[in-house]
C-alpha cells in the first residue's frame, strides 16, 4: 500500500445526508415516512487510499456509493469526488472513475467479452491505441485471454468480475469504486481479485474505496476503515484500531459424538449449545483449546470460524461507542 500524501482528496464528503420518503399501510391508510438512510457523514480520501467503507445491512453504504458516483444527488451537505460535483458533473465524473456492483454487470450478456470491452471504448471515448495498451495489460494481469472469446452470459461469477473490473478500468480512472467485489466468489477468485487491486494501487496509485461484508477483502485491502451504521459515521481510522476497539474473538464450533453439558476449558467459553453443537467463543489460541477439548470429550467434527465484519461493528457498538452517541475519529479531514 502506498503511503498518503496530505494533498486534495479524491474524495471530501461533508456533513452528507440523504433522506428518502418511505410510503407504507393499506391503500386508503398510507402513511408517508421520512427515512434518515445517510446522516451527517464527513470523511475524506487522499489519492492513493484503500478505503473500506464498511457497516451492517441497511447501513446507507449503498446510498452513500449512489452519492458519491452522482446517481442521487445528497439532501444535506456536500461531496466533491475528483473535484468535481458528482450529481451536476456525473458525465466528466464518468471519465475520471470506475465503478464496480459485484452483484450487476455493466458487460453486453450476449456479447463476447471482448466485444463488450471494445464498445466501453466508445462510451469513455478512449483513443484505440491507449485502450488496445490498457486492454493488453488487463488481459495479462487479469488472466482474461482464454475466456476474451466467451459470450458474457457463459462467463463463470469470478470471470464476469475479472471482465467487469477490466471494463472499469479501461479508461485509467483515478478512482474505484467497489461495492462487494468479492460477493458470491470462491476462494481461489477472491484472492486474486484482491492481489489485483493490491497491484493497481501499488502500481498505478489508483485510489480504492470498497464495501465488503467480507473481512477478508478488509484484512487484504484496507489498512484504513470508515464504519457507517444506522446512517451516521461510527467509526474512522486504522482496521487495527478498530480491532482493538472492538476486540471479536474467534469462535470454535465442536461436534461432539452426542449431547452433552456445555463444555468447561481454559482459553474458552461455551456461548451456545444445540444437540451435539456447541458454540465456544475462543480467549486463547485455539491449538490449545482444541487439545483441551479433544482430551476430554469424544469429538466428531470441528471448525474455527473468524469473525466477520458484522461481528466486529456489533462489538463496536455494544463497546458503548454508539450509546455515547460519538463518531470515533482518529485521522483529521484533510482538504
Ligand atoms: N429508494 C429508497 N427509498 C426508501 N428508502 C430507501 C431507499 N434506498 C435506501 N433506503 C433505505 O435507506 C437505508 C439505507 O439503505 P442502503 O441500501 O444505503 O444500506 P446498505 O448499507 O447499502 O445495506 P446493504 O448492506 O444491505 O446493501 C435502509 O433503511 C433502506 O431501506
Amino acid at each position: 500500500m502506498t503511503s498518503v500524501p496530505l494533498t486534495t482528496p479524491v474524495i471530501d464528503a461533508r456533513g452528507l445526508g440523504r433522506d428518502f420518503t418511505r410510503v407504507s399501510g393499506p391503500l386508503l391508510r398510507r402513511r408517508r415516512e421520512r427515512v434518515n438512510a445517510v446522516h451527517d457523514v464527513t470523511f475524506s480520501v487522499a489519492p492513493g487510499e484503500i478505503i473500506g467503507y464498511l457497516g451492517p445491512n441497511g447501513a446507507g453504504k449503498s446510498t452513500t456509493m449512489k452519492m458519491l458516483t452522482g446517481i442521487l444527488s445528497p439532501s444535506h451537505g456536500r461531496v466533491r469526488v475528483c473535484g468535481l460535483e458528482p450529481s451536476r458533473q456525473r458525465t466528466l465524473l464518468a471519465g475520471r472513475i470506475g465503478v464496480v456492483f459485484g452483484q450487476r454487470t455493466t458487460l453486453w450478456w450476449d456479447l463476447p467479452l471482448r466485444d463488450s470491452l471494445a464498445l466501453t471504448r466508445h462510451l469513455y471515448r478512449v483513443p484505440a491505441a491507449d485502450h488496445a495498451a490498457r486492454l493488453a495489460e488487463l488481459t495479462e494481469l487479469l488472466e482474461l485471454g482464454p475466456f476474451l472469446a466467451t459470450p458474457v452470459r457463459q462467463l463463470s461469477l469470478g470471470q464476469r468480475m475479472r471482465g467487469d473490473l477490466t471494463a472499469a478500468l479501461l479508461h485509467a480512472p483515478e478512482l474505484l469504486v467497489l461495492d462487494e467485489p468479492t460477493i458470491g466468489l470462491d476462494v481461489v477468485s477472491k484472492s486474486a481479485i484482491r492481489e489485483f487491486l493490491l497491484r493497481l494501487n501499488t502500481e498505478q496509485g489508483t485510489t480504492i474505496l470498497l464495501t465488503t461484508h467480507d473481512l477478508g477483502d478488509v484484512e487484504r485491502l484496507c489498512r484504513r476503515v470508515v464504519v457507517i451504521d444506522h446512517g451516521s459515521l461510527a467509526f474512522d481510522g486504522d482496521l487495527a484500531r478498530l480491532r482493538a476497539t472492538a476486540p471479536t474473538p474467534r469462535t470454535l464450533v465442536v461436534d461432539l459424538a452426542g449431547p452433552a453439558d456445555p463444555i468447561e476449558v481454559a482459553g474458552a467459553r461455551t456461548v451456545r449449545v444445540e444437540g451435539p453443537r456447541q458454540w465456544l467463543e475462543l480467549s486463547a489460541n485455539p491449538a490449545e483449546v482444541i487439545a483441551a477439548v479433544a482430551g476430554a470429550h469424544s469429538v466428531a467434527d470441528l471448525t474455527l470460524r473468524e469473525p466477520d465484519i458484522e461481528d466486529v461493528v456489533a462489538r463496536l457498538y455494544s463497546s458503548g461507542r454508539a450509546a455515547a452517541g460519538a463518531p470515533r475519529r482518529e485521522d483529521p479531514v484533510s482538504g
